[in-house]
């Protein structure tokens, strides 16, 4: 368990972080999700022992402290050596030698999916094949704790998947992750646990399905050209993306009761549909915007 106690951290006038409190368990993927600017790196940061000029404590519980993977939001690698080379140097730097390295080295370019890329230098690499690099480089010495800040951001969709399957190894292997992201898309798909940030602040955190049950409900999404009456007698969420989200209990009732009306009224809506409650929704219902507006 990370035990994180009224952190807070400053860049002169700027306030990047304000008494942050969390806790996050071992063998969970935690997440911490917010716009740009949020804080989401400093904190990182200071987890991963890089900044250590910041109030409060991080205390770790466990009887032996974990072996911690960093894998930095930009790529830290040198482009004119080989992939392999790359990961040998970091591999050296963890303290592998002999054949245990060079078995690292090959085990690692197989996780990556870089083993017929393990000669060529990085700087003929996509950036998705950077990135993965980049996450295997911090992968050598088989951490307990990998902390990963934005790790998919301009990846292709197969680097992405790709890595996706790697954090599910790692979680499978029983490893703590903490992922930093601003795709709420991936922290739902990837994490168990989340804490929203926001202009330095946790906003809310906890398991998702538990802030899912408690900060959104089942929606039922319009698009179309609907007397504007309507919007007054139902639940209206938000106006997204063209149309409206109507809250409600009972969704496949108030489904069937939009489309008699459209039919009685002789409107075709573009969309009508069931919207499952999304992360997205927890953070609009927390502050009052939507992610992705921010970002
Ligand atoms: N080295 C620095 N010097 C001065 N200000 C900084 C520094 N690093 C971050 N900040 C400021 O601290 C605040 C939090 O930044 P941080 O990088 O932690 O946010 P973030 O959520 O990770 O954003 P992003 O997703 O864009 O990386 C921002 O206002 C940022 O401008």
């Amino acid at each position: 368990m990370i035990t994180i106690q009224n952190v807070n951290k400053r860049y002169k006038e700027t306030r990047a972080l304000q008494n942050i409190d969390l806790s996050i368990p071992s063998g969970v993927c935690y997440g911490f999700v917010g716009p740009n600017g949020a804080g989401k790196s400093s904190l990182i940061k200071i987890l991963a022992g890089v900044v250590k000029d910041y109030e409060g404590s991080i205390h770790v519980s466990d009887a032996n402290p974990p072996s911690l993977g960093y894998v930095p939001q930009e790529v830290c690698l040198e482009e004119t050596l080989s992939a392999t080379t790359n990961l040998h140097f970091y591999g050296k730097i963890q303290g592998l030698k002999g054949e245990k390295l060079i078995r690292q080295v090959k085990t690692v370019l197989d996780d990556i999916g870089l083993t017929n890329r393990a000669n060529s230098k990085v700087k003929t690499f996509s950036g998705g094949m950077k990135r993965r690099l980049n996450i295997g480089c911090a992968l050598m010495h088989e951490p307990d704790l990998v902390i990963m800040d934005e790790p998919t951001v301009g990846v292709d969709p197969q680097s992405r998947l790709h890595i996706f399957q790697m954090i599910r190894s790692l979680k499978q292997q029983g490893k703590t992750i903490i992922y930093a992201s601003h795709y709420m898309e991936e922290i739902e798909e990837l994490c168990d646990e989340v804490a929203f940030i926001d202009g330095g602040k946790i906003v809310e955190q906890g398991s998702i399905d538990d802030l899912l049950t408690s900060y959104a409900q089942p929606a039922v999404f319009i698009k179309g050209d609907i007397p504007k009456a309507w919007l007054d007698f139902e639940n209206v969420i938000q106006q997204k993306d063209g149309g409206w989200l109507f809250a409600s209990s009972n969704p496949m009732q108030l489904l069937g009761k939009l489309a008699q009306r459209c039919e009685e009224q002789n409107i075709m809506p573009s969309q009508l549909s069931l919207m499952q409650p999304r992360l997205e929704d927890v953070f609009f219902t927390l502050t009052g915007t939507a992610l992705r507006d921010t970002a």
